[in-house]
């Protein structure tokens, strides 16, 4: 599975320490079974989130150096406009801290409280926007995304049937957009291929909805086009990129995954100018001003260079592979994964796993804190404790997928602590059995996972 060499070499390293198992288990018990209050000096190898924690390249360090401070006109963000230009295609764009920073300023511009927003599946916390925005978030992904045994090149598929079934149904003048998420976060980082994304901007057109782009980890679902649909092998990535994006009125995006920066994110608009003037109006009280967006100068221009740097097929090919190995090695152990394996994660199937804890223990979230006891490798839950509670019943949702995402960050990790990782999971499975769930002593209103307090069943 190895293929060519990662395109780089490393320069400046980070130390980064396994403490003991009894440190270990002391520290996860004081952060209450909920591996985000752990220090992150007591994390081995850190799988939370790629979101933000790659390694930037020397020319974006050195982009640094050239931060125009001024508080209007920066020049890096012109630098940041021509890279959008040139590799989304678009007229405008709006910088923002990240990417909840981008759906906060857009989406009240969108959706009128009580109106539907169309999506394949939504993250958490792009749902928890829509919501607060009085819009309801509906997931019509592909139901084959629901099985993770079951392989597929586009599991991130949006069904178009379902979809212009709904639009029908309910009446496009309930809808408030439709959202497509590429590569699919909350289905395991899979991909949405060129013809569904096509497929649901000419619905969008036909029922005249706007369709928008949550582009967090675009570059990567652009790999898996030129990998694995047909009619795009001979393309080059910068082309199936602005082919996704011309398929698309706009985007958001945290650019903390495949804009390879630690902080950035930002709102795109084709050409509709009247809403280009709206976003810039809406900016100014909630992230400063329309051309700095909540970034400093310097970060505007580490971003400029890293959208130039993400379409590189050859950093794609390494950073991809890299994923991918893992799953292979978690495979050979014998552990239920999602296949194919996605993008930017592996996860791993929870409730295939673990059969002897229900959901309503927390069986993700249950090897979580236990992958971390046995290898000091923090991984996050994408499962029921991630899904909380139906808004309208109080009911907690036991989601179809209970998985453990193993988040690989962009250009830090070798193969060498992947297999610290799998070795970590593969002592677990001879065990498995002996695992119990987990009961929550504390959960709190809004996105609770991330202070969750536990305790073992
Ligand atoms: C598809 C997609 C995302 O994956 C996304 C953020 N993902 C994250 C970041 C995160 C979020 C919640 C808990 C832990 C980590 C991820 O770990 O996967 C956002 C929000 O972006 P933001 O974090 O910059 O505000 C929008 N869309």
């Amino acid at each position: 599975l190895r293929c060519m060499p990662e395109p780089y070499k490393i320069k400046v390293v980070e130390p980064i320490r396994l403490i003991p198992r009894k440190e270990r288990e002391r520290a996860i018990k004081e952060a209450g079974l909920n591996q985000f209050l752990l220090k992150a000096e007591d994390v081995f190898i850190d799988l939370l989130t790629d979101s933000g924690t790659g390694a930037m390249s020397q020319d974006q360090w050195a982009g640094l150096m050239i931060g125009d401070e001024s508080y209007a006109g920066s020049r890096n963000f012109y630098n940041l406009q021509k890279s959008i230009e040139d590799i989304f295609g678009y007229k405008y764009f709006v910088p923002t801290h990240q990417g909840r920073g981008a759906e906060n300023v857009l989406f009240p511009l969108l959706i009128k409280p009580g109106q539907y927003v169309l999506g394949n599946y939504h993250f958490d916390t792009t749902k928890a926007h829509i919501e607060l925005k009085g819009g309801r978030a509906v997931n019509l992904i592909h139901e084959r995304a629901y099985d993770t045994a079951v392989e597929h090149p586009f599991k991130g598929n949006i069904d178009l049937e379902k979809l212009e079934a709904f639009i029908v149904e309910h009446g496009a003048e309930n809808i408030a957009f439709i959202l497509m998420t590429v590569t699919c976060n909350s289905a395991g980082g899979q991909p949405v291929s060129m013809e569904n994304i096509r497929g649901a901007y000419q619905i969008g057109k036909k029922y005249n909805l706007p369709v928008l782009l949550d582009a967090a980890r675009f570059a990567e679902n652009a790999y898996f086009i030129k990998k694995r649909e047909k009619g795009y092998e001979n393309k080059s990535i910068p082309e199936i990129v602005l082919e996704m994006f011309s398929y698309s009125d706009g985007c958001t995006m945290s650019a903390k995954k495949d804009g390879l920066v630690n902080m950035g994110g930002l709102i795109g608009i084709k050409e509709d100018y009247e809403l280009y003037q709206k976003v810039r109006q809406m900016v100014v009280p909630i992230e400063g001003f329309p051309t700095y967006g909540g970034l400093s100068g310097r970060d505007m221009e580490a971003l400029a260079r890293g959208l130039r740097e993400v379409v590189d097929e050859a950093y794609l090919a390494s950073r991809i592979h890299q994923v991918q190995y893992l799953g292979e090695k978690l495979k050979e152990a014998g552990i239920p994964i999602q296949e194919p394996v996605g993008g930017h994660a592996v996860f791993v199937d929870a409730k295939r796993f673990l059969p002897h804890i229900p959901q309503s223990q927390y069986p993700a979230q249950a090897l979580c804190v236990e992958l971390y006891i046995e290898s000091g490798v923090r991984g996050v839950e994408v499962g029921t404790l991630l899904a909380g509670r139906d808004p309208e019943t109080g009911e907690e949702i036991y989601p179809e997928l209970d998985l453990l995402r193993l988040t690989i960050p962009r250009r830090v990790y070798t193969y060498n602590h992947m297999d610290w990782v799998a070795e970590g999971l593969a002592r677990i499975a001879a065990r498995k059995d002996e695992i119990r769930g987990l009961k929550m002593v504390y959960e709190p209103k809004i996105l609770r996972h991330f202070t969750a307090q536990f305790e073992w069943v």
